[in-house]
């Protein structure tokens, strides 16, 4: 990022930049890094580095990412970082103008280098950083009925995170939530097409289909991702540990009646709901949004008063993962 004051340059074609064509760059005009002076580095990532600049055309603070790497040397891989870059925005732009997900100010451009770089709102600390211990039932009804809504608006156009978690959601002003990174995002692929990647996203945050390497799987994936940071803003520690997939596998099944006590019975059903082994019975955000959970007034009276309002459909043993995938929505033989 240049921090030297320089005069802005529009590059407004791909053509500027060089490199193959991506059917992303038809929707971006792309501005100059130089507008852009560096302020700090805020993030640093496994495939890039976020800083605070400030915009020298306007004096607003944004957040500049630079996306560095984890896609090889040479031509081919500047055509896939270039690609992964547009990818990303393209995603974060498809869910423009949702206050809980970050908003996309523009893609700018090294000339020099024919570097890309996503240009964001700068926001403030990610949710990880002050998640320093267990939040009351009322804060994390308070955080998931935003990131709910986030999401419904992520999978009603089409898009799928696959990387949910506290390091991913930022904190803005009066404690608002917003989703970011959308560097593992996807367009949804249709029922049954497989995606390339073996596995994607964060160990501890990954679907028990994810987890058995189903490339067929779809935004019931988030959904899951969801279910782990709620009990995380509950318990102020991650739900799962460890970095292998066979370490999350064992630990499962962890049933939401482990929350009994500091979670009520309509909390406990929205946590189940998210956790559902069987991604066709896992709750849609939509379907969560409408919950009792989100309207009542007083969540942590006696839970022995009240009614589930989940609805029940039949999985038999449905605390085991293999039975869940019996239940006709994935089959072993997308086990990649
Ligand atoms: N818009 C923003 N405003 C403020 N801080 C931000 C913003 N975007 C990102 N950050 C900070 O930078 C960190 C890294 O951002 P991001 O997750 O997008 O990068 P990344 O390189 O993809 O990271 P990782 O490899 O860990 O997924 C975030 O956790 C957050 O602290």
């Amino acid at each position: 990022m240049a921090a030297a004051a320089a005069p802005a340059v529009g590059l407004e074609s791909p053509a500027v930049i060089g490199g193959p064509a991506c059917p992303a760059e038809a929707r971006f005009q792309f501005g100059s890094i130089d507008d852009y002076e560096m302020v700090e580095e805020i993030g640093e990532g496994t495939f890039g580095v976020v800083a605070k600049a400030r915009d020298r055309r306007t004096g607003e603070t944004v957040a500049v990412k630079w996306i560095h790497g984890g896609e090889g040397d040479g031509e081919d891989g500047a055509a896939r970082l270039r690609a992964a870059v547009l990818r990303e925005a393209g995603c974060l732009d498809a869910c423009r103008a949702h206050p809980s997900i970050v908003e996309l100010r523009g893609v700018a451009a090294d000339e020099a280098t024919g570097d890309l770089f996503l240009v964001m709102e700068f926001v403030g600390p990610s949710l990880q950083r002050r998640l320093t211990g267990p939040f009351s039932e009322a804060e994390a009804r308070a955080c998931m009925r935003q990131l709910l809504g986030a999401v419904e608006r992520m999978h009603g156009a089409g898009t799928i995170h696959r990387d949910i978690k506290p390091d991913n959601i930022l904190v803005g002003a009066g404690g608002a939530l917003k989703l970011c990174d959308f560097g593992c995002a996807s367009p949804a692929r249709p029922l049954g097409k497989a995606y390339p990647e073996r596995r994607t996203g964060t160990t501890q945050y990954n679907a028990p289909e994810q987890l058995m390497g189903i490339r067929c799987y779809g935004p019931a994936v988030d959904m899951w991702a969801l279910g782990c940071v709620m009990a995380e803003l509950l318990i102020g520690m991650p739900l799962f540990m460890g970095c292998a997939a066979e370490d999350i596998l064992v630990q499962l099944p962890m049933g939401p009646e482990a929350f009994d006590g500091m979670l009520s019975l309509a909390g406990r059903e929205v946590l189940a709901g998210l956790l559902s082994y069987n991604p066709c019975e896992r709750l849609t955000a939509a379907d969560a949004l409408k919950h009792r959970w989100f309207a009542e007034e007083d969540a942590a009276k006696p839970p022995a008063a009240k009614q589930s309002t989940l609805p029940r459909r039949p999985c038999p043993q449905q605390h085991g993962i293999r039975a869940a995938h019996g239940g006709g929505c994935l089959a072993d033989s997308q086990i990649g």
